[in-house]
């Protein structure tokens, strides 16, 4: 390991890069607080605001993978539906088994230029978490229960509330509801069975009412399905953990897009069209173990500076202050709390090495 690998496994560098990203996240949920008075005056120019806001926090994470860790991500589609990408509003079906997925959707969000306005149908626990969950509420990001007597109607609203969306957006859903694991898919297998449902080996039976719902209510505002499937090269299971520690992964993303107007309406139908969806998408999760990868060309478009150039910016912005803070302490300090802070400082970095071997 080089020098670089191993500052990237250093606890105080991840110390640096959690304080940058809690601050000036924030920062933001503060700015987007202010924010509301103009919502009342001038509604999507507020939208717009809010997305350029919520860029500065999730294209740190995206520069974390892209730049720290040096993570790469390989596209494959039909070349013919790439000019498509980023001038249109989507519907993104994805599989969910990777911790880290939804970090790879955002990079390629990022690299089409939907980064700040990228939506997704999220479970409702996650709008408590500071920072990302108060971002999504300014985003008007969809929540949900996970009981459909519950959601039938907030998530209807709140779908129906982004059908005049001033900017391009992808709306993401992981029709699986939950993280595949062999545990839940041995129980959503029987499940399978007792619909009469053919079985899947590489994911879970979709949850089809979601899928239902936003298909019947985004028609108008959203011209394509993205159907797209993740896995990782040489059998890689990522973590954020890993990435903060500067590892680098290779992730695979295969998108086939598919006009909306050819899914069908009706309820039953259109949930017997998903079915057969994650029936292919299941073939191609196939093809991917046992080839190394997915059918078509690879076009997959390069990493772009902006990411890096924002956090870089915050890092500048927040690091001034804590080193001020620093010198004083070494300056009017005593002995001992100089000492002190030292000591915590190399046990911290120390004893977080020891846990973590520097991997993951
Ligand atoms: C060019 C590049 C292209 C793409 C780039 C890729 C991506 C980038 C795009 C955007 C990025 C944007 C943001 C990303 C950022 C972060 C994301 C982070 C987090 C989000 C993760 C989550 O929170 S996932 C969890 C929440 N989401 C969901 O659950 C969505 C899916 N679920 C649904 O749609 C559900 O239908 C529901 C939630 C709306 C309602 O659920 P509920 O369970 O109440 O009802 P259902 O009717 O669906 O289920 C009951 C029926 O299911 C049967 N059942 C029972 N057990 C099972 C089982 N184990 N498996 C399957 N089915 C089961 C049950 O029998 C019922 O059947 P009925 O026949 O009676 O209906
Ligand atoms: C520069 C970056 C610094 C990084 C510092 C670390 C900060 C950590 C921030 C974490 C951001 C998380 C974004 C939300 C992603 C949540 C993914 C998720 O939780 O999916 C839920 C599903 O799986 C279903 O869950 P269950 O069915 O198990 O219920």
């Amino acid at each position: 390991m080089g020098f670089f690998g191993l500052l990237k496994t250093q606890f105080l560098c991840h110390l640096v890069i959690c304080y940058v990203f809690l601050v000036s996240g924030l920062i933001i949920n503060v700015l987007q607080l202010c924010m509301l008075p103009l919502w009342w005056i001038n509604k999507q120019l507020a939208r717009r605001v809010n997305c350029r806001l919520a860029y500065c926090v999730s294209s740190q994470m995206v520069a974390l993978l892209e730049w720290w860790s040096g993570t790469e991500c390989t596209l494959y589609t039909d070349p013919e539906s790439y000019p498509f990408y980023g001038k249109e509003n989507a519907i993104v079906i994805l599989n969910h088994n990777f911790e880290i997925d939804f970090l790879c959707g955002w990079t390629f969000c990022e690299r089409f230029g939907v980064l700040g306005s990228s939506k997704v149908l999220a479970k409702k626990e996650l709008a408590y978490m500071p920072v990302i969950g108060w971002m999504w509420y300014f985003l008007e990001i969809v929540f949900c229960k996970r009981k459909w007597e519950e959601d039938r109607k907030t998530v209807v609203e709140s779908l129906q509330r982004i059908q005049d969306y001033p900017e391009n957006f992808w709306f993401l859903l992981y029709c699986e509801g939950t993280r595949f694991t062999e545990k839940k898919h041995k129980i959503s297998m029987e499940v399978a069975e007792k619909k009469g449902l053919p079985k899947l080996k590489h994911h879970l039976l979709p949850r089809t009412k979601g899928f239902c719902v936003t298909a019947q209510n985004l028609r108008g505002t959203v011209t394509a399905v993205y159907d797209s499937t993740l896995n990782f090269r040489n059998n890689q299971t990522p973590t954020l953990l890993g990435v903060l520690n500067g590892k680098k992964y290779h992730a695979d993303l295969y998108v086939r897009r598919i006009p909306l107007d050819t899914v069908p309406e009706n309820e039953p139908e259109c949930a017997a069209w998903l079915h057969q969806l994650y029936q292919e998408k299941d073939v191609f999760q196939e093809q991917y173990s046992q080839t190394g990868r997915f059918p078509g060309p690879i076009v997959t478009p390069p990493r772009r500076a902006w990411p890096l150039l924002n956090w870089l910016f915050w890092i500048c912005l927040l690091l001034c202050p804590l080193c001020l803070l620093l010198l004083q302490l070494f300056h009017s300090g005593s002995a001992v709390t100089v000492v002190t802070t030292a000591v915590l400082c190399v046990a911290g970095n120390g004893g977080w090495g020891v846990k973590w071997g520097g991997g993951e």
